[in-house]
């Protein structure tokens, strides 16, 4: 049988606004997520035996039931009896590129490659709502990784509406190798500093979602507009986790002195990115940064943003 290899890119979040608490625990958001070309390579081979295994180059993955590629995988086998047990078992591979825990997508988008290299093995012909509605069983962040792009994500982040392409932004993406934020402490910590504001009634939450501030952002994007791209970006989970982490506070410092179009912290953090228009302009920043904080424990990137999710090589 064929083996599968898919790029799993990871997202930035643009825009995350907290609206309040859901009654299921959840926090309701309103979001613009992009998908960005630094990726993980997922390999699905069968295994000829009964059990999904994982590999994966980095020692900060786990390998056992609660890498969230592994429970994807658990998930089909589940939900598809007939061909877990036609096809038999897999092999996961996970050439891990995206930095871990750190606010962009990688435990997710290796999941949903998972949920798309087993429905193309499987010959499941699965819809990509099909597909959502899996994904949100394993993540909030899941569903946006099966689409990719450019997408405003409401209701616990599984509600998607496509926004235009954006493909003419690059970005420089900085990350403290040794700090790595849990994103369930990101939540809980906004809840508890921001509880006397903070809504759990439905009507409330409604009516606050009909006075989101992204929407200067969703039209900067329908114009491709850079610079009002630039200077709408917003993260609420930056009021918690910036005071917690100064080095993160340093490294918005460090970016925001520079010309660029704008920066924020992703998703929970602690990753912060740059948005530039150049790969030259990137190239400097990147150089800039890398010599003013003078840190061995910083890393960088340069990358950009990407139209598509994910994509099967072979
Ligand atoms: C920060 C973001 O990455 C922004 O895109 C997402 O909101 C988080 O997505 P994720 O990591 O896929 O989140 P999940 O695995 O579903 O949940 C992780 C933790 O974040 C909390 N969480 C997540 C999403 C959400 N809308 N409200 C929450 O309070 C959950 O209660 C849980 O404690
Ligand atoms: N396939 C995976 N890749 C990376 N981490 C994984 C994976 N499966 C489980 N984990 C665990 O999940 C934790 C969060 O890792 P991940 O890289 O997904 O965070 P993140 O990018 O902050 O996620 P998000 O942006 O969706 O909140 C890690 O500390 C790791 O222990």
């Amino acid at each position: 049988m064929r083996s599968y290899t898919l790029i799993a890119p990871a997202k930035i979040n643009l825009y995350l606004e907290i609206l309040g608490m859901r009654p299921d625990g959840f926090h309701e958001l309103a979001m613009i997520m992009q998908s960005i070309e630094l990726a993980d390579c997922i390999e699905i081979n069968a295994n000829g035996t009964d059990n999904i295994r994982l590999h994966c180059n980095h020692p900060e993955v786990p390998l056992d039931r609660t890498n969230i590629a592994y429970r994807a995988a658990k998930l089909m086998a589940e939900q598809f009896p007939e061909c877990f047990a036609k096809f038999g078992g897999i092999d996961i591979e996970i050439d891990k590129r995206i930095p871990v825990a750190a606010g962009l997508a990688g435990g997710s988008t290796n999941a949903a490659a998972v949920l798309i290299g087993l429905d193309l093995m499987w010959n499941l012909g699965l819809t990509q709502s099909e597909l959502q509605e899996l994904a949100a069983l394993l993540g909030s962040d899941v569903p946006f990784c099966i689409a990719g792009g450019t997408a405003i994500a409401t209701g616990r982040g599984e509600i998607l509406s496509p926004l235009p392409d954006l493909d003419n932004l690059y970005l420089v993406l900085a990350k403290y190798r040794s700090l790595g934020v849990s994103t369930a402490w990101a939540y809980t910590t906004y809840r508890e500093k921001f509880a006397d504001t903070y809504a759990c009634d439905t009507s409330t939450i409604q009516e606050r979602s009909t006075k989101l501030n992204s929407g200067a952002l969703v039209s900067a994007i329908a114009h491709k507009d850079s610079k009002k791209i630039g200077k709408s970006l917003y993260n609420d989970l930056e009021k918690v986790v910036l005071p917690a982490h100064p080095q993160v506070e340093q490294l918005r410092q460090a970016f925001q002195n520079q010309d660029i179009l704008g920066t924020m912290m992703s998703g929970s953090g602690p990753s912060v990115f740059a948005l530039v228009e150049s790969l030259t302009q990137a190239q400097q920043i990147k150089n800039q940064v890398e010599t003013t904080i003078n840190n061995p424990d910083l890393d960088l990137w340069i990358t950009r943003f990407r139209p598509t999710g994910i994509t099967v090589e072979n």
